[in-house]
């Protein structure tokens, strides 16, 4: 186990980031929870990348102050204490994995055993592997693997899965939930709400530079009650925003998706409107429809 974290890992207060005309940060304050898998969603340009620069001195605040570790971000100190996984990392093509984790082992005080991690990121059928023989799949289990080496406190993973397959997302899912239990606090965004709705905790939502939602993932998804009715039908979907109690309306494929907080009320008056629906499923609300419902401006 690591030594525990006292307090929040990372402390924002007021805190702002413009860059020309843009507010990519727009005077927000928070505290991360301490331990466990946070999960920082919005849409695209919402901040997310802005705020963990931010959090690892690679941009200065216009305004306002963040802690990490008890330390100004930024500082060597806090650094060797954090571990990252950036959207692009590139790194040498002519080293193989073990290469790359030995080499940044010696940047740590009390690095992972190199043979001990290659096995725990499934790297050892291709650790002596030059890094651009590797697969796009390989070559983030890699930087996944670079990331923890120095048995970091706080790690931030920023998309960390896009692009690879089912088999290769749920490889890192696994070695993700290991972290959070040896006692790192873990920062993931992603896109992907099944990821998020999977393995966090906690779950803070950006919008346009603010924060709209910051809760554990249990009272997210509480917050949405109702149904989600499922179906095809040839009404179009203004006409089905107006029927009691409809939330939201999203056209998907030959689908439509009505999430309602009135389900039998909203069904009876979909099926007297439309005798032709067809493939009609009511299921509970997911992490994706409170996701649709905070970030909707209606
Ligand atoms: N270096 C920069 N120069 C100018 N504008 C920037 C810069 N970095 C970010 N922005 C702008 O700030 C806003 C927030 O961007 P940011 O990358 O933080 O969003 P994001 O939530 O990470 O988006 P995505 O999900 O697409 O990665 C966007 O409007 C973006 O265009």
């Amino acid at each position: 186990m690591l030594e525990p974290i006292h307090g929040s890992p990372i402390i924002i207060d007021r805190l702002t980031k413009t860059f020309g005309t843009t507010r990519a940060l727009d005077e927000i304050s928070l505290s991360f929870p301490n331990g466990g898998i946070t999960a920082l969603l919005g849409s695209n340009g919402a901040g997310k990348t802005s705020l963990i620069n931010c959090a690892l001195g690679l941009e200065q605040p216009s305004s306002g102050s963040i802690t990490v570790l008890g330390g100004k971000a930024g500082k060597i100190d806090i650094k060797r204490r954090i571990g990252v996984m950036l959207q692009d990392s590139d790194l040498p093509d002519q080293l193989t994995a073990r290469e790359h984790i030995s080499l940044f082992s010696t940047y740590y005080e009390k690095p992972h055993d190199i043979n001990a991690l290659l096995t725990l990121c499934e790297l050892d059928g291709f650790a002596d592997t030059r890094y651009k023989k590797l697969s796009g799949g390989q070559k983030r289990r890699v930087q996944f693997a670079l990331a923890i080496v120095g048995r970091p406190q706080l790690v931030f993973l920023d998309e960390p899965t896009t692009g690879l397959d089912i088999d290769a997302r749920r490889v890192l899912w696994n070695t993700i939930r290991d972290l959070r239990e040896q006692g790192t606090s873990v920062v993931l965004t992603t896109h992907y709400l099944e990821e998020a709705d999977t393995l966090a905790d906690h779950i803070i939502v950006m919008n346009a530079g603010k924060i709209i939602a910051n809760a554990a993932s249990a009272d997210i998804r509480a917050a949405v009650s109702g149904a989600v009715i499922r179906c095809q039908t040839s009404l179009n979907e203004n006409h089905l925003a107006a029927l009691t109690g409809v939330q939201t309306v999203q056209t998907s494929g030959r689908f439509i998706e009505i999430l309602t907080n009135s389900g039998t009320q909203t069904l009876r008056e979909l099926l007297s409107l439309d005798d032709l629906v067809t493939e009609l499923t009511v299921t509970k609300p997911t992490l994706e429809n409170a996701f649709k419902r905070l970030t909707s401006n209606g």
